[in-house]
Parts: C-alpha cells; sequence; structure tokens
C-alpha cells in the first residue's frame, strides 16, 4: 500500500508519498537530466526533455520511477492498484504508453495538470514488461501541480483521468469510490463539539479530540485515505517557515505510515509491509526531502545542484542510518 498527496501552503507547493511494501528494488533517489534520452516503444521518444528528480529503480541504466517531479513542479507517483489495474495489448489509434514509460512520457513533457490531461487523451496503458523478470505492476497515479490533481486508472473499461478534489491518493478500491467514500466521515472534527447525540442524555467532553474519535486508523487504503485527507486539511500550517512547513508535511505523511508488524503479506505470512520511504517534493524549488522507515532525520536532495543540461543520470542511495544526536 502507499499514499500520496499534494499540498498548497501560502505561495509554497508540496507533493508527498510513503512507499509501502516489505521488499526493496534497490530504489535511489535518481535525477534525470534534461539531454539523457527518454526512448520508449510506441510514442515519440523523448531526446530532450523537463529533468526530473524522483525515486527510481534504476536498470539497464533506464530510471524506473516510483514517483517524481519534473523543474517546472509537475509531480506524480505511480501507487499499487492490484486487481483492477488492467493494461491492454496495443491499440491503434491510441497513443501506446506502457505502464512503467507513463511517468517519464508525462513529466518529460508536460509543465501543469492541464497539460498533462491533454496528453493523456487517447493513452492506452499496455502491458508491455520492462523486462522478462520485471512484469508490469498494477498501479494508478496521482499527478499534481501548484494548483490542482488528477489520478490516472487504467480499467477493464478503459483509462479514466479523474479530477481529484482533495490531491489524496492510496490504494483499492477505485478512486471515485475512495472519494465517495469521504462523505461518510463529514461530522469528523478538530474542534470541540456539542453534544448532538441528544439533549437529553448528559453526555460530558471528557477529553480532547473527541471530535476525531472515529477518524479511521487501519493501515488498510480507506482507512489510509480518509486519515490523510483529514490530516491535510486539518494541520496547521506555518505557511511562511519552509523548514516548518517541510516538518508538518512529514508529520501528516507519517500519520499513514505502516509501522512494521502491523501488516502482515498474505501471500508471505512471514513478511509484513511497512514504510520504506516517505519523500516530501518542493515543487518550486525542484527539491527532494525524505526519511526511511530506519533513519528519521530528514534528508534533501535538490535537483539544481546537478548539471541539468547533461546526459547522465545522477544517483544518490538512501541513508538509511539512523542519526541520534547524542546530548550528553
Ligand atoms: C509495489 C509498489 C507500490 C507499493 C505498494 O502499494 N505496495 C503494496 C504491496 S501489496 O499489494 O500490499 O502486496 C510499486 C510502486 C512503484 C512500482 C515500481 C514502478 C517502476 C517499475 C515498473 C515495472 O513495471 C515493474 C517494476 C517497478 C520497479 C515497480 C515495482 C513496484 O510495483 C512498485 C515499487
Amino acid at each position: 500500500m502507499c499514499t500520496a498527496m499534494s499540498f498548497t501552503v501560502a505561495n509554497h507547493h508540496y507533493f508527498g508519498r510513503n512507499l509501502d511494501l516489505e521488499i526493496s528494488y534497490g530504489q535511489q533517489v535518481v535525477i534525470t537530466p534534461r539531454n539523457k534520452p527518454f526512448n520508449f516503444h510506441e510514442v515519440d521518444d523523448l531526446n530532450q526533455h523537463y529533468a526530473l528528480i524522483g525515486v527510481a529503480a534504476v536498470m539497464n541504466d533506464y530510471p524506473l520511477y516510483f514517483d517524481a517531479a519534473n523543474e517546472h513542479g509537475l509531480a506524480m507517483g505511480g501507487l499499487n492498484y492490484p486487481d483492477n489495474a488492467f493494461y491492454a495489448d496495443s491499440k491503434a489509434g491510441y497513443k501506446n504508453v506502457a505502464s512503467f514509460e507513463l511517468i517519464p512520457w508525462v513529466l518529460g513533457q508536460c509543465a501543469t495538470v492541464d497539460e498533462a490531461k491533454k496528453l493523456l487523451t487517447n493513452v492506452n496503458v499496455t502491458n508491455r514488461q520492462f523486462s522478462p523478470n520485471l512484469p508490469a505492476s498494477p498501479l494508478h497515479w496521482l499527478i499534481a501541480d501548484q494548483t490542482s490533481a488528477i489520478v490516472v486508472e487504467s480499467d477493464r473499461d478503459g483509462v479514466h483521468v479523474y479530477d481529484d478534489p482533495v490531491g489524496v491518493l492510496t490504494n483499492n478500491p477505485s478512486f471515485p469510490k475512495q472519494l465517495f467514500n469521504l462523505n461518510n466521515y463529514r461530522t469528523l472534527s478538530a474542534n470541540t463539539l456539542a453534544n448532538t447525540f441528544s439533549d437529553q442524555v448528559n453526555l460530558t467532553d471528557y477529553s480532547r479530540g473527541l471530535g476525531t474519535r472515529n477518524l479511521p486508523g487501519g493501515m488498510d487504503a480507506e482507512s489510509r485515505f480518509v486519515r490523510a485527507t483529514f490530516n491535510k486539511y486539518n494541520a496547521n500550517w506555518p505557511e511562511h517557515d519552509e523548514i516548518a512547513n517541510i516538518t508538518q508535511l512529514f508529520h501528516v505523511m507519517h500519520s499513514v505510515e505502516q509501522q512494521s508488524g502491523l501488516d502482515q503479506v498474505a501471500t508471505n505470512p512471514a513478511k509484513f509491509e511497512y514504510t520504506i520511504y516517505t519523500v516530501g517534493y518542493d515543487l518550486d524549488k525542484g527539491s527532494l526531502y525524505y526519511t526511511t522507515y530506519t533513519n528519521n532525520q530528514i534528508n534533501c536532495v535538490d535537483m539544481n545542484k546537478v548539471d541539468l543540461a547533461s546526459q547522465q543520470l545522477t544517483s544518490y542511495p538512501f541513508i538509511n542510518q539512523q542519526a541520534i544526536n547524542h546530548v550528553n
């Protein structure tokens, strides 16, 4: 499972993502500069494109991005969408893009969500495998810029591009159901509420936080969708203090983190899914902040510190070592 969301705080724009999994694909923070060609199987290659920063597994010098942002502040993340994702064979008259090509194809050439929407018309997400031992993963995608967000789902009945008014995505069920499910929580509140139960029953406000009493706490995707959305909209944002904003972003992302041991993997009962990494992209500056499960320290990689006109990928292994500040 995974959670992704976009944040707008005054004039600052961020995109957060948790990767919840039980294994590693050897992912790193990877910067793709503008002149490193993206070769696609069926749509036109991008020999020059916008520069990307994100988390990717690099295979044969090809960055298989899990999530990324480009130099214009468009961000995109692929999240698990098992049983529902359906990728078709190539179809004549469509833009045939393999699922693993979608992130570089969109972020390489779109600066905004509106441009992405246009590019995605008539797209067919194909079932092509990257390599014989890397079958296509069942994913859906959140795409966000500084002002709006969309979700892309490729179902049995075709590709859907939905407006995402809350800028949040988790996993199953499909996005329209997740969004509708928020209605069930419309009485949640961060405030101290009056007794609406009955004026004939004396109920006391014995604890702070009773308005959030029914906020779902589960690891499951529906619970995380509600919790992430509620926390995103109710968190206090310092607005003009960037470090404080990044810190708050990590608090919200970690409120839907999976602690190791709480989410057993059905196909491998000895394994538990957990939040391997959390990333927060600053969409205005092109920097990527991250924590890992074993390292709570916030680390930052800035895309503008490498030569974005070059042709070579730059990769930074995750720093997984916990850094304890010993004060005596
Ligand atoms: C599994 C992850 C989602 C996290 C999640 O939700 N985990 C729940 C597991 S569970 O459902 O609960 O058991 C997703 C998110 C992004 C994916 C990579 C995207 C690039 C590339 C695409 C290729 O085509 C196949 C290999 C490839 C490296 C992908 C591997 C894997 O699929 C990644 C890591």
